[in-house]
């Protein structure tokens, strides 16, 4: 068999697709954070602020007190429209870290790869948007990354964070470097799916990664194939046996594939605590759960709903659920799925109260046009959806993927809290919520 071994994509050919789909809206009112107010205890070194606890920021520090760091940062300019950092390749991020270019954009600031000048390493900085609400989720993100560091001690899990300062009114990131993510391979095979023995793979990792957030009363909320990351950026080119493409100079011919299956998960700006509200609109819009977009208010089931469309794309290259509308997104849910059940649909609130008539979902009577009609009954039941992709261990998939994907999850959380209260312990929460849906007949040995 060719194999071509390559080291991490090359930047300069990817295609002009955008590399992140945004979330619509971006409604996360975050509370002040402990590091927030860690803020004010910070060293105001000329155009740096600095707070790390760490020695080496410590030292850092010092070093602008000897004054060597103006003289390596450029002029100040002001920012975009957008609020923006605006930078020149080769240019200094604080005399500390050297910009050697941007990896990647989204909500809240733009992804750089810099040279840490003290330690050698290359990092990903996320230098976030000059604008409160990001300026404030960024320090909750901050928040979150230093627990999960405090726990996850094998740092196996999740990014880790290297180090944080705030840089002419931007809060800057410093993480480990990580490769591309799964959405970046799904885009470069041409939304061809994954390997199923890698999807199993990815989704005990991701499975593992979730179990250990909520464990420590976390909600991630913004689970995708763009916040997971392959540790490494090496992969593999094999020739796709798949595809009818016959030449190696066709763009099917090959596929890539990571050369190692280790991931991490990236991007904690939107997760929640397990004691805030939680009655706003979460997650992007192809991995938000029906309790989200029913107004029923959400909690820890909204990751899992994320995780089975995640794995559903991986084995099928194509996100399951391709809508921008509410009332659509719910039909293709019934569709897959089954019908969402009553007592939900009486509970929800006023805005979604359009979508619901005598008791049931609004549809088709409610759909915008014919289109959107067909899209939903293009959608296959979930049974017939993984066995068209997956050959073997097709039932064990179903049964995981039937408990991740499943409306009552909402409601077993709740019997879960319960049940974890009288016990004190946030373990007890999981098991209790893997035992019921047990009990309910899904099953995890696939994962
Ligand atoms: N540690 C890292 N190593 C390599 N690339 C990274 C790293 N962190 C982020 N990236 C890249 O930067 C992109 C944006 O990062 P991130 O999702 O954290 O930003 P965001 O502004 O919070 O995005 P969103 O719009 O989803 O909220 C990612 O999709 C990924 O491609």
């Amino acid at each position: 068999m060719e194999m071509d071994y390559v080291t991490g994509f090359a930047h300069s050919h990817m295609d002009r697709r955008p590399t992140k789909r945004p979330r619509l809206a971006w409604e996360n009112p975050q509370a002040h954070s402990k590091a927030q107010s860690g803020m004010y205890c910070g060293q105001e070194l000329g155009n740096l602020t600095s707070f790390g606890p760490s020695r080496v920021h410590a030292d850092h520090a010092s070093m602008f007190v000897k004054g060597l760091a103006q003289n390596g940062t450029p002029q100040w300019r002001n920012d975009d429209k957008d609020g923006h950092y605006l930078f020149a390749l080769g240019e200094n991020l604080t005399s500390r870290y050297k910009i050697l270019r941007k990896i990647g954009e989204g909500t809240f600031g733009q992804v750089l790869d810099c040279l840490d000048r003290e330690t050698g390493e290359t990092v990903a900085i996320k230098v976030v948007r000059s604008i409160k609400k990001y300026r404030e989720a960024a320090m909750t993100e901050i928040d979150v990354l230093e627990l999960l560091k405090r726990y996850d001690r094998s740092g196996s899990r999740c990014v880790q964070i290297r180090n944080w300062f705030d840089y002419r009114n931007h809060i800057c990131i410093v993480f480990e470097m990580l490769g591309p993510s799964l959405y970046d391979f799904l885009r470069k095979n041409n939304y061809r799916p994954f390997p199923v023995d890698l999807v199993r793979e990815i989704g005990r990792q991701l499975l593992e990664c979730v179990a250990f957030m909520h464990d420590l009363r976390l909600i991630h909320t913004d689970l995708k194939p763009e916040n997971i990351l392959f540790v490494s950026p090496e992969y593999l080119k094999i020739p796709d046996y798949k595809v009818t493409a016959r030449s190696p100079t066709d763009v099917n011919y090959y596929k890539r594939l990571p050369k190692s299956s280790a991931i991490k998960v990236i991007d904690f700006g939107s997760t929640a605590y397990e004691h805030q509200e939680h009655n706003y609109i979460v997650s992007t819009r192809h991995y938000r759960a029906p309790e989200v977009i029913l107004g029923l208010g959400w909690s820890y089931p909204c990751d899992m709903w994320s995780v089975g469309c995640i794995l559903i794309e991986l084995c099928s290259g194509e996100a399951l659920f391709q809508t921008h509308e509410n009332l659509e997104h719910l039909a293709m849910m019934e569709r897959v799925l089954g019908p969402i059940p009553q007592h939900m649909l009486k509970r929800v609130d006023k805005p979604a109260e359009k979508f619901v008539r005598r008791g049931r979902l609004d549809w088709p009577e409610g759909a915008t046009s014919r289109e959107s009609i067909k899209a939903v009954l293009k959608l296959p039941r979930l049974q017939n959806l993984v066995m068209q992709h997956v050959d073997h261990s097709a039932g064990y998939l179903i049964d995981l993927l039937q408990g991740l994907l499943r409306y009552n999850f909402f409601f077993f959380c709740w019997v879960a809290v319960i049940l974890s209260s009288f016990r004190g312990r946030t373990s007890v929460f999981l098991w209790s919520c893997v035992a019921l849906v047990k009990l309910a007949g899904a099953g995890f040995c696939w994962a």
